[in-house]
């Protein structure tokens, strides 16, 4: 282990949603099958023995035609995501300022997403059509026929109210009003998470309607928890809103969440989904050889108590 190359990384936040970004195409640790060996992904996320992130982002060259970059997304427990929409407006940003460009093209797991720098450091994504189809939440088998719209679900004997789809990742918007504390909006969130009806598990929204064209939203995130900020969450929250009809969709949908607000944009059931919002970065760092080797090791320790 202590032969381990430093390993470049830039950690970025969107909203407060944090992520650490390694560029495959310059890394000198040899990627296995186009992706860090789990380990490492959990070893880099813990926020105490590693540099902490709620998310893990691999960049690597394009396989598609139009693309500039090929994007995958890992959560802290190793899993990787579809889609991460606050990520994806950080890499539009690295990517734009790498190439000199207003506009690049990101090839993720949900296919080829556009995204452009506007100004004032905001960043706009073209997260796709949202997939509404209880398949491709998906949900589980015996309820896929079911409509994705208006549903209730029951988790720690509360009926929830809410809908569900896929933005490339799964989502299921909660609007029910909640009167609960923190710890026990997290026993929701990771009862939903693990639900029955979601074989693939899903990141939970709690969304309240605060106007016409206003969400305040607070995300539980499959394999992550709490964060700050959900990009492909808001628009999953905006896109069940606009079809349970309680946000209108002649305008962008401002969506609230801890650290400031995304917008997002609906407006026709063909249209992908706009959303814009800010990209920061925080800083560039090496992981020195020791402390990766470290923490490669107390990640491999502790993961035989996961
Ligand atoms: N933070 C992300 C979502 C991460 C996705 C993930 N938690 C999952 O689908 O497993 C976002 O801005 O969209």
């Amino acid at each position: 282990m202590s032969s381990q190359p430093p390993l470049a990384f830039t950690k970025m936040h969107g909203l407060g949603n944090d992520f650490v970004i390694i560029d495959l195409r310059q890394s000198s640790v040899p990627p296995q099958g186009g992706r860090l060996p789990p380990h490492l992904i959990k070893a880099l996320g813990d926020r105490h023995q590693g540099v902490g992130c709620d998310q893990l982002v691999m960049l690597n060259h394009p396989t598609l035609e139009g693309a500039d970059v090929l994007v995958r997304f890992y959560n802290p427990d190793g899993s990787e995501a579809g889609a991460c929409g606050n990520a994806s407006r950080c890499v539009a940003k690295m990517e734009c300022a790498r190439l000199g460009r207003d506009a690049v093209t990101l090839q993720t797991a949900r296919g080829l997403l556009p995204a452009r720098r506007l100004e004032g450091g905001l960043v706009e994504v073209a997260m796709g059509r949202p997939l509404l189809a209880g398949s491709d939440v998906p949900l589980a088998p015996d309820k896929q026929g079911q409509a994705t719209d208006f549903m209730t679900v029951e988790a720690l004997g509360q009926q929830l109210e809410g809908g569900a789809c896929s933005m490339g990742n799964p989502h299921f918007t909660v609007f029910s009003p909640l009167n609960l504390d923190e710890g026990q909006l997290a026993a929701l969130g990771a009862a939903l998470e693990h639900h029955p009806l979601f074989p693939e598990r899903a990141n939970i929204g709690f969304a309240k309607v605060i106007g016409p064209h206003r969400l305040q939203l607070k995300v539980w995130e499959r394999g992550t928890g709490f964060t700050p900020a959900c990009g492909s969450g808001a628009c999953a929250a905006a896109v069940n809103a606009i079809r349970r009809g309680v946000v209108a969709r002649d305008q962008p949908c401002e969506v609230a969440m801890e650290h400031g607000a995304l917008l997002v944009d609906w407006p026709s059931d063909s249209a992908p989904v706009l959303m814009t919002g800010p990209a920061v970065t925080v800083f560039e760092g090496v992981l020195s050889p020791a402390g990766l080797a470290q923490q490669t090791g107390a990640a491999k320790g502790r993961s035989h108590h996961d």
